[in-house]
């Protein structure tokens, strides 16, 4: 784990008669596995959230999936029924901890919700029930209680040529997993599309002007880290641009 420190943001969740802050263990996994890092669960606050404080002591920041919806009035829309449950609080940690890294140039990779957070916390729009859309396939998890068929990969994806994810993946031709009912609708200004499913979703984003490594997925490669050559690489590609900062002058400063 000699990379760094990457924060993870937490999710709320009620369980045993209490409120937690959890992270699925796909993601910590993933982390440790895969880009050889210290991960670090933060708590969701709702309020008095200092983002700047954390990342003074760490090296990157992880945005996992979660079945939460951002909150719609985060980016101009009335919230109805379609577009819960919520996590306010998840939402009011995870949106500073993503602004002041791409700001900080602190290494940002944000999976799923993590996308979805992304783009909202830059300026654009979501997309609920996407499936009912014309034209759109059914990107929803399946209904399978074995996992391994919940993540399995589904659908393939056309990577933006000479962008940053072109060249993590290589020549790979990728396939991905799909577990989602919402996607990006309104690009964020800062955003590029760095890949496209065949029904037009965007699967895969950079920030264009950021200072460091700073890319969102909507699938889950954290879940095939270990055994899928595209998750492996991505979260590779994290784990040395998290090396890099942490030995980086920015870095030093921030002590
Ligand atoms: N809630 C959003 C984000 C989807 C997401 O992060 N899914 C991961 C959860 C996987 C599971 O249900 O086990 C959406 O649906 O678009």
């Amino acid at each position: 784990m000699e990379n760094g420190i990457v924060v993870i943001p937490a999710d709320i969740r009620e369980f045993d008669g209490y409120v937690w802050h959890a992270s699925p263990t796909q993601y910590v996994n993933a982390a440790i596995k895969g880009s050889h890092v210290q991960p670090l669960i933060v708590p969701a606050l709702e309020s008095g959230f200092d983002a700047d404080r954390v990342l003074d002591r760490v090296d990157g920041v992880l945005v996992s999936g979660s079945r939460t919806n951002v909150h719609p009035s985060l980016y101009g829309a009335e919230a109805t029924e379609s577009h819960g449950p919520f996590d306010p609080a998840r939402d009011a940690t995870s949106m500073p901890l993503i602004i002041r890294a791409i700001e900080r140039g602190i290494p940002l990779l944000a999976i799923c919700r993590g996308i979805q957070e992304l783009n909202v916390a830059l300026g654009g729009t979501l997309a609920t029930e996407i499936q009912d859309l014309p034209g759109r396939m059914d990107h929803r998890k399946p209904e399978d209680p074995d996992r391994d068929k919940a993540f399995a990969i589904r659908h393939s994806i056309n990577v933006r040529k000479n962008g940053c994810l072109s060249a993590i993946l290589g020549s790979q031709e990728p396939r991905v997993n799909s577990l989602h009912r919402q996607a990006i609708s309104d690009l964020a200004p800062r955003l590029a599309v760095e890949a496209e499913a065949e029904d037009g979703t965007v699967e895969a984003v950079s920030v264009i002007d950021a200072p460091g490594f700073a890319v969102g997925v909507q699938w889950h490669p954290e879940y095939w880290v270990g055994s899928d050559e595209i998750s492996d690489r991505i979260f590779a590609a994290f784990g040395e641009a998290v090396s890099a900062y942490r030995t980086s002058a920015t870095r030093q400063a921030a002590e």
